[in-house]
């Protein structure tokens, strides 16, 4: 797209410089590619960039309408043009700045009731007299992986005896597993669906309730449901009691959403203060995100290197490996945020875009299982893509040598992809690793609430940022409606418009 052109001429220059050779020649330019804010800390220095790139990339967020857009985001103005909403997410963490008193209001009263709840439930209120053990969370997609991302990530910070399961899957397996040792009388299961249609949801929250009533009866379901959902009268259609619907507003995105009720599995397994320290690392990140200068503005520096690494280098793909075992999640979480925002092919204005000018592809998984199976890819294939390592200080200074040694691996990754070994001398040709390869160091403090927030809404600012520079929307998701009505034709047998080999496999598999 024209509009990022600028950055040819250093990609140019740039895909043919030594990478190794970049770093540490330039204080200012290194200075500039490490940056801090919320408990957080990016190392990009090495990234296939130098100071003149950096300052094209600046100077095309400055001359983007950038400013313009964040500050309407913020105030709750319509931002997903396609579907004519504001995006709410930040709002959700501080209401202040809205323009809409009246959405503000409402916000904050909903806090107010999951809090109550949550505080309620985790102490069996609902349940009859019997004690709450599990959790059972039933939603796909945004009421899905942002939940079960963070319930991993801050499972040190459960309530004593409670835990949670989440049900996404409509192959039966899914439910069986998320019951499996749960005692009906202590399982209260939150149904999470911002639209409260969704066929996996919605089948497997009445196989949910089935299992119920098979075990206490009919009169045994009442108190062990919950919703949330911006649709509370499907909710209350379901059957669930409307003191136990916990409503979010239309302008909170799916994969936005945990924030809202949807995040209520954990409100309720970790208790409020634990969701409120959560969203207090994120207004961190907000802040920052506002007010830091663009040129120190830490979700902002990470747009530019993905956009630079995408739109000029032309990298494809993104890796992500996070050394943390409860970290584990992350790049699934964050396939649903920056896919699903950014995988498109029309700017806002509905022009096409250029084959280089939209998303990434996300995928990684966790250090150091990892450097066991796809890391010689990123070490020797042919095609590279760059790295986001994601590291936590509280390991590397943990006593224990086990997660020293995992964090010296982290780190000797990134060193081996920059510099390779060269294939000289006695070096056979199969040892030898081009390098060359870049790769960035998130560095986290801890995995605790805040951090994890700041962390969340670092990745949602990024993905805000690049959306401006390829003048797409992020907060729609066009594309994933037609499966869903074909799936619904395939049910009701209405199969003729579809082409033969489907017809074939509709029939071989006797649906
Ligand atoms: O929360 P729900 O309305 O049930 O939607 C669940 C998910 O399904 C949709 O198809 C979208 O692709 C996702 O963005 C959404 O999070």
């Amino acid at each position: 797209m024209a509009d990022l052109d600028p950055l040819a001429p250093h990609a140019e220059r740039l895909s043919k410089a030594d990478l190794s050779g970049l770093v540490g020649r330039d204080e200012a330019r290194d200075q500039a590619l490490l940056l801090s804010a919320a408990g957080l800390t990016l190392d990009a220095r090495k990234q296939r960039l130098d100071a003149e790139a950096w300052q094209a990339l600046l100077d095309l967020l400055r001359q983007s309408d950038f400013e313009a857009r964040r500050q309407k985001l913020f105030a709750g103005e319509v931002v997903n043009e396609t579907e004519d909403r504001p995006a709410l997410h930040t709002a959700l963490r501080n209401p202040d700045r809205l323009k809409d008193a009246g959405t503000a209001e409402r916000i904050r009263q909903a806090r107010r009731a999951t809090a109550n709840f949550a505080m309620r439930a985790g102490e069996g209120e609902f349940l009859s007299g019997h004690p709450l053990k599990r959790v059972v969370n039933i939603g796909i997609g945004g009421s899905d992986l942002g939940p079960r991302f963070v319930y991993d990530a801050l499972k040190a910070w459960r309530r004593d005896g409670v835990e949670a399961r989440f049900v996404s899957n409509l192959d039966p397996a899914d439910l069986e597993d998320a019951l499996e040792g749960a005692e009906p009388e202590t399982t209260l299961f939150c149904v999470t669906s911002k639209s409260f249609t969704t066929q996996e949801t919605l089948m497997n929250a009445q196989a949910a309730r089935a299992w119920l009533v098979s075990k206490l009866g009919e009169t045994g379901v009442s108190g062990r449901f919950a919703a949330a959902t911006a649709a509370p009268h499907k909710a209350r259609e379901f059957g669930i009691e409307p003191s136990q619907i916990f409503p979010f507003e239309e302008g909170v995105g799916g994969r936005y959403s945990l924030w809202s009720a949807a995040g209520l599995v954990l409100e309720i397994v970790f208790g409020p203060e634990v969701f409120e320290a959560m969203h207090t690392g994120a207004r961190e990140m907000d802040d920052h995100f506002l007010d830091a200068p663009l040129e120190r503005n830490l979700p902002v520096a990470k747009a530019l290197i993905d956009v630079w690494n995408r739109a000029g280098l032309r990298k494809l793909s993104r890796c992500v490996a996070a050394y943390s075992s409860r970290l584990e999640r992350l790049p699934f979480y964050l396939q649903q945020l920056e896919m699903e925002s950014l995988g498109k092919s029309v700017t806002r204005e509905g022009e096409t875009l250029g084959a280089h000018t939209a998303g990434q592809l996300v995928w990684g998984g966790r250090g150091s299982d990892v450097q066991h199976s796809f890391f010689q890819w990123l070490h020797q294939a042919p095609a590279d893509a760059p790295v986001d390592f994601i590291a936590l200080k509280s390991l590397a200074t943990s006593r224990d040598e086990r997660a020293k040694a995992l964090t010296a691996n982290l780190l000797a990754q990134g060193a081996a992809l920059m510099a390779g070994r060269k294939g000289e001398g006695d070096l056979a040709a199969h040892k030898a690793m081009p390098g060359g390869r870049v790769s960035s160091t998130l560095l986290m403090d801890d995995l605790a609430p805040g951090a994890l927030g700041a962390l969340i809404a670092l990745h949602e600012h990024k993905v805000f940022t690049e959306a401006v520079l390829y003048r797409l929307n992020p907060f729609d998701q066009w594309g994933v409606e037609l499966g869903k009505q074909l799936a619904r034709d395939i049910a009701t047998g209405d199969v003729s418009a579809f082409d033969p080999a489907t017809r074939d496999l509709i029939a071989r598999l006797g649906l």
